[in-house]
């Protein structure tokens, strides 16, 4: 691990990753079992920073961020809605929740994924980064029996699956409260042939174009000093091999904002987005930035007035029968000695859809993004739905009982006011995706259409979010997919040996 842009600068690598966030770090262990890599990071690193590790300090990186150098950064879409991404080796699995579960059966069939290969590196990441819960909090406890009270059944107890009803699931948290990001999962790499760059941030992608200019192909990356000024660029590229199906590829694993970002300041996107910031078409795309989506949340506060409750991260879901609506409860911090106690549920398949701009040339500064929020009436109808659920798990006399204070009141009562509260209160819980789908930017095999030698392999390439929590299914794409092109690539020496030996 190195911060030292000169150690990279002009060098060469078999496979070269734009992002040490949650997909990021596994693809880059798993390809270095055989190849060279090059892991690049805009951020610093988490270890040794109580903001990333310590339990305690759950939420406290999304009260304390800054433009350019804080764990989290945070950007408000166009909606008006406050979010955060991660900006640290282990991306947003260093800030977040930290809570873990599997994507359905029903989610990977649809995505086209090898289900035997799904489990298998679903339960490499489990190994080495997930725990169960060694104890519930008194919050946790109460959540859980809040949710069951209001009717969402049956009692699963532990389980790390995508299932109706209440559940205890697994957490990066492990029994000392310290968080295991995916950052970990680079131990599991071979040091021999990974470098991690941190403090640097891509700026754009270098390509070849053959001579008819028929072929493009990702041939390297530019980047800067996190830190410095946009004008000192460096360079790094892909090893040169004797055939082109035996070279490596620029992979983009920066995120749902990052990935779709980057495109454009490469020149790989809508033609009229790239003309405004006079940005040099390498190929028009119009999917880039496109599909853009956030599960509408919202939030209930049950306790009356802030308190010095510690931050407390969330264990339990509730999971409605027919899956479209979660059930998650969390103590938040508001300052460094305050908190307050929170039920939040998010509606798990919403079809709005909004879409991503470029709003300025410097890849450390956000891009402009809109998700549309409850645009359509059936995420408006189920907004209805989920605060109704929402007020009977907040009104239970399990939290009553805990707070030690009398049952909230009813906080609305006429759909039509439950609409205006949903439209009033809509946030994030931080699960949007989207801006590089697969079928529209990146093929199944998240190989971007029309470039040779570029990937993508983040949140940006789902179009739905997997029901549940998206992190668990990111780290495992990590793997998954590094295990498929270790395998492409080993089916294609054994071909080009083969040919060699006829
Ligand atoms: C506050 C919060 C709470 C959440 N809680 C949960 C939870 O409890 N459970 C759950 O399952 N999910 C949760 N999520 C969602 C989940 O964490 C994310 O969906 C997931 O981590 C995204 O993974 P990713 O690989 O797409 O991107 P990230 O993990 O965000 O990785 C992208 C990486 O790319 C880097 N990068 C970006 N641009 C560049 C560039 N130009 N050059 C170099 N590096 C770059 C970033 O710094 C970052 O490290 C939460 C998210 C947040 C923000």
């Amino acid at each position: 691990m190195t911060s030292d842009v000169k150690q990279v600068a002009g060098k060469s690598y078999d496979y070269i990753i734009v992002g040490g966030g949650t997909c990021g770090c596994p693809l880059a262990a798993t390809l270095s079992q055989d190849f060279s890599v090059l892991l690049i990071e805009r951020g610093s690193s988490p270890y040794g920073n109580p903001l990333v590790i310590d339990r305690r300090y759950y939420g406290f990186p999304l009260i304390k961020t800054d433009k350019y150098m804080s764990v989290a950064q945070s950007f408000t879409s166009e909606d008006g809605v406050g979010n955060v991404r991660g900006r640290v080796l282990g991306g947003s699995s260093a800030i977040n929740g930290g809570f873990y579960s599997r994507a359905s059966e029903e989610f990977v069939c649809k995505a086209g994924w090898d289900k035997e290969l799904v489990k298998e590196a679903y339960e490499w990441v489990e190994s080495k980064v997930v725990f169960p819960p060694f104890y519930l909090s008194p919050w946790q406890s109460v959540a859980e029996f809040s949710i069951l009270e209001a009717g969402v059944l049956p009692y699963n107890g532990f389980s790390l699956e995508h299932i109706k009803g209440t559940k205890i699931s697994g957490s990066v948290f492990d029994e000392f409260g310290k968080r295991h990001t995916s950052a970990d999962l680079l131990n599991a790499g071979n040091p021999n042939n990974l470098t991690v760059l941190l403090n640097a941030t891509v700026k754009s992608i270098i390509f070849h174009h053959s001579s008819n200019r028929n072929e493009t192909r990702a041939k390297g990356i530019r980047f800067i000093q996190s830190n410095g000024t946009l004008d000192e660029t460096y360079e790094a590229y892909i090893n040169k091999a004797k055939n082109s199906s035996s070279k490596g590829d620029v992979i983009l694993a920066a995120g749902a904002l990052g990935s779709p970002q980057l495109m454009m300041l490469s020149g790989i996107g809508p033609k009229e987005q790239l003309r405004r910031f006079n940005i040099s078409i390498v190929h028009e795309m119009k999917g880039v930035g496109q599909g853009m989506q956030d599960n509408p949340c919202i939030a209930v506060l049950v306790d009356s007035k802030p308190q010095n409750r510690l931050p407390d991260p969330p264990q339990i879901a509730g999971i409605t029968d027919d899956f479209k609506i979660i059930v998650e409860a969390s103590i938040l911090p508001l300052t460094s000695n305050s908190s307050r106690v929170n039920v939040a549920a998010k509606i798990a398949m919403p079809t709005s859809k909004g879409m991503l701009e470029l709003n300025n040339t410097d890849p450390r500064l956000n891009p402009s993004v809109r998700f549309n929020y409850l645009a359509s009436d059936d995420d408006m109808e189920e907004c209805v739905k989920m605060t109704k659920l929402l007020e009977r798990i907040a009104r239970s006399k399990s939290i009553a009982f805990f707070l030690g204070e009398s049952k909230q009141e009813k906080l609305t009562s006429t759909d039509i006011d439950l609409r205006n509260f949903c439209k009033k209160n809509v946030r994030t819980i931080y699960h949007y995706h989207g801006g590089c789908t697969v079928g529209s930017v990146v093929d199944e095999h998240y190989k971007v259409y029309g470039i040779k030698g570029l990937r993508i392999l983040d949140g940006s390439t789902f179009s739905e979010s997997p029901g549940t929590n998206p992190m668990a299914s990111l780290l495992m794409l990590g793997r998954y997919q590094g295990l498929k092109i270790l395998r492409e690539r080993n089916a294609e020496s054994g071909l080009n040996a083969k040919e060699h030996r006829k």
